[in-house]
């Protein structure tokens, strides 16, 4: 069956903003005027299609990447349409782990910016993630209509604050409450709208008093794109007037190569501009063909390129998980190369294990579109995939091949978790299953000694999140602890143990008896070695005891946090004939970890953070000040418009309520941002005081 859109007329794109800059009410307003929505929602009536999860529309924040299918008319004359998939990306910290992985399949983004602030600190944040995967952007100035608007301070925040190279490719007429229609400066046209949801695009004349400012921007315009193209700059050079074509066609070069980012305006709100920015992703921004082949390895780890074709061996990676209400899990992917037929078999060469693509689906905001096959360049959701979770690679069963995967934060934050009743512990197990399933940042275990179920997760708003949806979507009430750090434990000296578990008082007893070498192993986690010779401990014991130091692991050795980063080599014992069983080498190999415990000076290790924080300068002494009473180190600082940006490293005990301290000393002007860096020792004062506390508490 041949495929319905050309590769060429394929756009996968995200739409990154901070949060509030008006991401939802953009992409609503897109699927309006590309015919899939017949109703507009409002975010604020609750009524939205993208958010389509209960408590992102309470707390009217977008937290999913779910992927959406559109279609829009090219102008090129073909009377072509492209076929544009969005990943909705959220625009919280504590989410850029969605935002990485909606990067990772993405070939360009939108940026939306709020007319009234420009820039704002988690755009940067977003914007630095999107050029480290090398995603091309336009940037849209929304929200035209508001007080405040001002759109050439947005644009020149994009040059001062990001650095980047960028200039205006249309003007608004008229701001605030005047606002009233575009001009396109590389057409020299107006842009008016009317009819429902401003539907109806009118070009008229420029007005008068904005052709100046046009020419201004056009000739600016012109300059930076004769950097692109040799022909295009002996144009410029010689006054030669380049036609909009030429403008557009190097325009798309420029873009597509991830240097320049053209600025558009609106309100999509106010249901102006946003047909524009249609025009423009298909205009400018990459299809699967302009963008590098995706890197992988074979199954010996040679490396191995696909490329966009549907020629080539189907090659396709997960990068989202979600728990339909409807269908069941939905496995969404990106096909890199070649095609896969709904009911077929693939190989997810991540896990080794066959996959069937029971059914393959194409979502339209929350409603569902079956489809036959799939093709390079697609993104799709499949149903009834079993063991494939994100970041996982799906190929062709006769040409297996690993993409390049994605990485995860680790999860620092855990709270304790106790159900209200028997029928909540039941529904709670299954519950949080699903949720780890679909997020790889949540954590789920079971504290051995306090028997209480404990989740882990990369923020205090991941894991109210996580609270919220096991409430709604899985129905169980439970008592939520305090957030507390996700410590651990490691050793820092070496040592041979021994751990003896001899029970033999009549009747069968219990024997097993293991010498095991601790030692430390920095950054290479857990390591066991098998140097058993001439049968001190039998075959078949030695996974036991395995086992058994693994499960002791989880449970640490001096304050209950799992031990990391060690290296156990099991290098002799005894058994017995008759009383040896798996049990008792299991034990003996905890009582070894208790002996090490006592000679390897075990260390209680705490996650610091990589913190970035901005304030306007005059705050720059308290900020400073603050950091080192947090026993955090500044790495380093940066002068950007009359705003600082202080980075540092600081541990994440010291960063609760953060966002509440930074508020109130700097006026509700410094915003930060955090993620996880690296464990480092924590030291003896404060461990002595966490060791005495959780020994108390058991
Ligand atoms: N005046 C004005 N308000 C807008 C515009 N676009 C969005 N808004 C409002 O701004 C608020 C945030 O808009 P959303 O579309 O939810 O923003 P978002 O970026 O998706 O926000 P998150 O989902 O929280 O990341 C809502 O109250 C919108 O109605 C606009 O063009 N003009």
């Amino acid at each position: 069956m041949p495929r319905d859109y050309a590769l060429e007329d394929t756009r996968n794109i995200g739409i990154m903003a901070h949060i509030d800059a008006g991401k939802t009410t953009t992409t609503e307003r897109i699927l309006y005027y590309s015919g899939v929505n017949h109703k507009i929602g409002e975010t604020h009536d609750g009524a939205s299609t993208m958010d389509w999860m209960e408590q992102e529309q309470e707390r009217g924040i977008t937290i999913t990447s779910a992927a959406t299918t559109c279609h829009w008319k090219k102008l090129d004359g073909t009377g072509h349409e492209c076929r544009i998939n969005i990943i909705d990306t959220p625009g919280h910290v504590d989410f850029t782990v969605e935002v990485e992985r909606s990067l990772r399949v993405l070939d360009g983004a939108v940026t939306v910016l709020d007319a009234k602030a420009g820039v704002e600190p988690q755009t940067e944040t977003v914007w630095r993630q999107a050029t480290t995967y090398g995603v091309p952007r336009i940037v849209f100035v929304n929200k035209m209509d508001a007080t405040g608007a001002d759109f050439i301070m947005s644009c020149n925040t994009i040059i001062d604050r990001l650095g980047a190279k960028s200039c205006p490719i249309q003007l608004p007429i008229g701001a605030e409450s005047d606002f009233e229609g575009i001009v396109d400066i590389i057409k020299r046209t107006a842009y008016h709208y009317s009819g429902d949801y401003g539907r109806i695009v009118t070009e008229g004349p420029v007005p008068d008093d904005l052709k100046d400012q046009m020419e201004e921007y056009r000739t600016k315009l012109l300059e930076y794109l004769a950097d692109y193209d040799e022909d295009f700059m002996m144009q410029v050079l010689e006054g030669e007037e380049p036609s909009v074509e030429e403008i557009k066609r190097v325009l798309r070069i420029a873009v597509c190569k991830g240097d320049f980012f053209p600025v558009l305006c609106g309100s999509a709100y106010k249901n102006k501009g946003v047909q524009e920015v249609l025009d423009a992703v298909v205009d400018y921004l990459p299809s699967p063909v302009d963008v590098p082949s995706i890197n992988g390895t074979d199954l010996d780890g040679n490396p191995v390129q696909r490329h966009p074709s549907d020629d080539e061996p189907f090659a396709a990676l997960a990068f989202k998980i979600a728990a339909d209400p409807f269908v069941g899990k939905l496995s969404f992917f990106r096909v890199y190369s070649g095609t896969a037929k709904a009911g077929s078999y693939v190989l997810n060469s991540s896990k080794d294990k066959r996959e069937r693509f029971g059914r393959i689906v194409q979502m339209h905001a929350n409603a569902r579109h079956e489809i036959d096959q799939v093709y390079a360049g697609d993104i799709a959701a499949a149903v009834g995939l079993k063991v494939t979770t994100t970041g996982d690679t799906l190929c062709a069963e006769d040409a297996p091949v690993i993409l390049e995967s994605m990485e995860f934060p680790e999860p620092v934050i855990e709270m304790s978790l106790e159900p209200k009743t028997k029928a909540d512990q039941d529904k709670m197990g299954l519950g949080l299953q699903k949720l780890a399933e679909e997020d790889p940042t949540f954590k789920t275990y079971t504290n051995e000694e306090t028997g209480q179920t404990i989740i882990a997760g990369v923020g205090e708003l991941h894991l109210d999140i996580i609270v919220d949806r096991l409430r709604r979507e899985f129905k169980v009430e439970a008592n939520i602890g305090k957030p507390q750090v996700a410590y651990r434990e490691t050793i820092r000296k070496a040592a041979d143990c021994e751990g003896k578990y001899i029970r033999q008082s009549g009747g069968r007893g219990q024997y097993g008896h293991v010498w095991i070498k601790f030692e430390p192993n920095e950054g290479k986690g857990f390591e066991f070695v098998d140097a058993i010779v001439g049968g001190s401990v039998p075959r078949e014991y030695i996974k036991p005891t395995q086992e058994g130091l693994e499960d002791a692991l989880q449970n640490g050795m001096i304050a209950g946090y799992p031990v990391i980063d060690i290296k156990a080599t099991l290098f002799d014992g005894s058994y017995h004939d008759v009383d040896s069983s798996e049990m008792a080498y299991k034990i003996a190999a905890s009582f070894a970890l208790r002996e090490a415990a006592k000679k390897c000076d075990p260390v209680l290790l705490e996650p610091i953070m990589f913190v970035e924080i901005t304030a306007p300068s005059e705050y720059l002494g308290s900020v400073m000040g603050d950091v080192s009473s947090r026993r955090g180190s500044i790495t380093d600082q940066e002068e950007r418009g009359n705003a600082t940006i202080v980075r540092a490293m600081v541990p994440l005990a010291e960063m609760f309520g953060y966002v509440t301290d930074l508020r109130s000393f700097t006026q509700g002007r410094g915003n930060f941002s955090m993620k996880f860096d690296h464990y480092e020792e924590v030291p003896k004062s404060i461990s002595k005081k966490i060791i005495e506390e959780n020994s108390s508490e058991n």
